[in-house]
């Protein structure tokens, strides 16, 4: 898959502390084994989990007739409300939204399950060993280390591989390898554990230990890899918030982008005018997209814009409003009002929104991330998590912490700041990239 690559290169700096680090631990105490008979034929896969088709972005049906819900009373929008999901735009781009949600309890409809993507799996009550996808890899050395009827017939030479035993002190430096690449205590902990589960005393090599690791990763990650939805209601509001620099601006500048290119009519209110900066940018990447901003005069009321752009995409039957707004921590009661006031607003125009409230976080603030989302989880009603520059961040790992703590879904990644850097988050290829697995 083409994102995979770019991600496992964007990914380098944290994949290869995770790569040296794991190479140190086995070398410490580790043995070289003597070459072992090799089985008959390599797999195709050797390095990948469950060697399956890359899960394929589905298509965006037509807006079609869909059982209207009815309205019920909701107060409080949590947990999110469940509307009529469409499905997500084919190809170019793998755009980071629209496969539907699973149903919600208040939810009478179940909803369809998501194309092209596992669906969540149940949270695991306690640790269960994974299989070490893949098999025993070490035995099996790549193309070029084999003779010209290996090749030829699929037989392989084995090669010796340094192993070292599973044991307390091995486990005691991997959980301090997966703190050091920002996975946080409690998940460093609960990711180590389970990998020790049954395999206390197995001599494991560097790619085995690999593939543990990523199985694991990917197994806290799985429940939280969701698209953002998208609903039949129009305008579908997505508030985004986040601190300064987190890449909001970005975000939005590239969901327009994206959404456009599926045909979606998009308005985007530039709500952050505290900083002339910040709209300029917006109003930038709107030419870019084809789609209107709507701006008002700096140090005015971002409430009033945003129910103007409300009305606005209300009037013209657009399919998303996407909202800025400013990200001004430092007076965090300021913050608090200013965005419980965009949200009255709105809400004089549909009581049900904003139906996405999207917090963006920086990659590279490492564990500070998980700061930021009790903070914004107190300020204003998070539904999901946008995790930006992911690319040339040796803090990748954050996102493993912030999926095992919040449980919130995250709904895209970026990895770059061009148009097409905003992919769905894909737990299995991501855990790939962090572990330095090589494709599949
Ligand atoms: N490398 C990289 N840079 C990114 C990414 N997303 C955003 N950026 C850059 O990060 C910087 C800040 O992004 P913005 O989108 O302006 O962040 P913001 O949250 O809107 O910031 P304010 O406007 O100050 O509130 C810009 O230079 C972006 O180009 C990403 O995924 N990767």
């Amino acid at each position: 898959m083409a994102f995979f690559s770019k991600l496992k290169d964007r990914l380098f700096k944290s994949s290869s502390k995770l790569d040296e680090g794991l190479e140190a631990i086995v070398e410490e105490g580790g043995a070289v084994e003597p070459a072992e008979p090799a089985p008959q034929r390599e797999p195709e896969h050797p390095q990948h989990p469950e060697p399956q088709p890359a899960p394929e972005p589905a298509p965006i049906p037509e807006r079609e007739p869909e059982p209207e819900r009815e309205p019920e009373p909701q107060p409080v929008p949590e947990p999110e409300p469940e509307r009529e999901p469409t499905t997500p735009p084919e190809e170019p781009g793998a755009p980071p939204f629209a496969p539907p949600e699973q149903p919600q309890p208040d939810d009478p409809t179940p909803a369809p399950e998501p194309p092209g993507r596992p669906a969540p799996s149940e949270p695991t009550p306690g640790p269960q060993p994974v299989e070490i996808p893949g098999g025993a890899p070490d035995e099996m050395p790549p193309q070029e280390g084999r003779g010209l009827f290996g090749r030829l017939f699929g037989r392989r030479e084995a090669q010796p591989v340094m192993r070292r035993t599973l044991d307390d002190d091995m486990l005691e430096s991997l959980e301090e390898l997966l703190i050091a690449a920002d996975m946080g205590v409690d998940t460093a902990l609960r990711v180590t554990s389970n990998m020790a589960e049954g395999r206390l005393g197995r001599k494991l090599s560097v790619d085995e230990i690999k593939r543990l690791l990523a199985a694991e990763i990917s197994r806290v990650l799985e429940p939280v890899a969701r698209p953002l939805p998208i609903y039949a209601k129009r305008p579908q509001v997505v508030l985004v918030v986040g601190v300064n620099g987190s890449g909001k601006t970005t975000t939005i500048g590239k969901l327009a982008s994206q959404f456009k290119a599926a045909g979606k009519e998009v308005v985007i209110a530039a709500g952050d005018t505290f900083r002339a900066a910040a709209v300029e940018q917006l109003q930038v990447w709107g030419q870019r997209a084809g789609v209107p901003v709507l701006t008002a005069p700096e140090g005015s009321d971002p409430a009033s814009l945003a129910f103007d752009a409300m009305a606005r995409a209300q009037d013209e039957g657009a399919d998303l409003l996407l909202i800025d707004t400013a990200g001004r921590l430092q007076n965090r009661q300021d913050l608090m009002e200013e965005l419980a006031k965009i949200v009255r607003v709105i809400r004089k125009k549909d009581p049900e929104a904003p139906h996405n409230t999207l917090l963006v976080l920086d990659a590279t603030t490492g564990q500070n991330a998980l700061a930021q989302v009790e903070v914004f989880r107190q300020i204003a009603d998070v539904s999901g998590l946008v995790m930006t520059k992911l690319d040339g961040t040796a803090k990748g790992g954050v996102l493993v912490a912030l999926a095992d703590r919040f449980g919130l879904p995250i709904h895209a990644i970026g990895v770059g700041e061009q148009i097409d850097d905003l992919a769905p988050f894909d737990p299995e290829e991501f855990a790939a990239a962090l572990t330095g697995l090589e494709a599949r």
